[in-house]
């Protein structure tokens, strides 16, 4: 069954058309990362998928976005933004915001099973009682992907998620989105950081100017794309059988 399929998606801010009639299908079970350049759309592509805007020709396994019930649609998908806003919560508490689609009044056993179980998939457990906006950038960063993961999707989406992360923070990440996905699960990541994406996804859609130009496995990168979408010279080598992306 298809998780995510979306058909002539088309998205305008005020009049400006920034999704310009997309096709896109994505599987149970796939890794996808979505790239491009600044302003082509990525990110309007993503809240599109997850319903946080409102654009039709988007179905969630193969139903129509629109005819989810907000808890409903929430269960299937959780969505990290680019920026997780800091509060006057504690880590712990704003994970379980991820329990909500779930909860009653008082959050269950499983509700806080779930809550520790993804702090401590992001190793961030000893932050639990902290306020958030006591936290560094990554910090938080993280807790926006716990709280994603309290959420127990079946498709999982991220917004430039490996931002403000050192590098074996990013790994960690990147390791969590393919468990996820090898789970039978979907995970769907916007990154910028090419070499990241190729180390861990195995599906690679490039966006310009709101169209997709280039979808599929490594076999799409060539340095032919890469002066078409970004405008650059790039050599691709390969390291232990991944291929790398070298700027000249
Ligand atoms: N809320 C908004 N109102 C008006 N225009 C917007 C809004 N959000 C985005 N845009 C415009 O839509 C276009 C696409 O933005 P989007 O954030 O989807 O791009 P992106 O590919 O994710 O970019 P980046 O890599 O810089 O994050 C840009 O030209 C942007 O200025």
């Amino acid at each position: 069954m298809k998780a995510i399929r979306a058909r002539n998606l088309r998205y305008s801010y005020n009049g400006a058309e920034v999704l310009r009639g997309l096709d896109l299908e994505i599987g149970e079970g796939d890794f996808v990362v979505i790239l491009g350049p600044n302003g082509a759309g990525k990110s309007t592509l993503l809240k599109c998928l997850s319903g946080i805007l409102k654009c039709s020709g988007v179905e969630v396994f193969e139903k129509p976005i629109g005819e989810y019930q907000r808890d409903e649609l929430a269960k299937l998908i959780s969505y990290v933004p680019q920026r997780t806003e800091p509060g006057f919560m504690t880590v712990f508490d704003t994970v379980l915001l991820g329990r909500r689609p779930y909860m009653g009044l008082r959050p269950s056993k499983r509700d806080v099973e779930a809550v520790r179980s993804a702090l401590k998939k992001l190793g961030i457990e000893h932050l639990a009682l902290k306020i958030t906006n006591r936290l560094s950038g990554g910090e938080l960063q993280k807790v926006g992907v716990a709280r994603a993961l309290a959420q127990e999707p079946k498709i999982l989406m991220m917004d430039e998620p490996t931002n403000n992360l050192d590098i074996k923070s990013q790994l960690e990440v990147m390791r969590i989105a393919r468990e996820f996905s090898s789970e039978g699960n979907t995970s769907i990541l916007v990154m910028h950081d090419v070499n990241l994406a190729l180390r861990f996804a195995e599906r690679f859609v490039f966006m310009k100017n709101g169209e997709i130009v280039a979808d599929g496995g490594t076999e799409v990168l060539t340095p032919g794309l890469f002066k078409r979408v970004y405008g650059v010279e790039v050599e691709i080598a390969e390291v232990r059988g991944v291929p790398v992306v070298v700027p000249l």
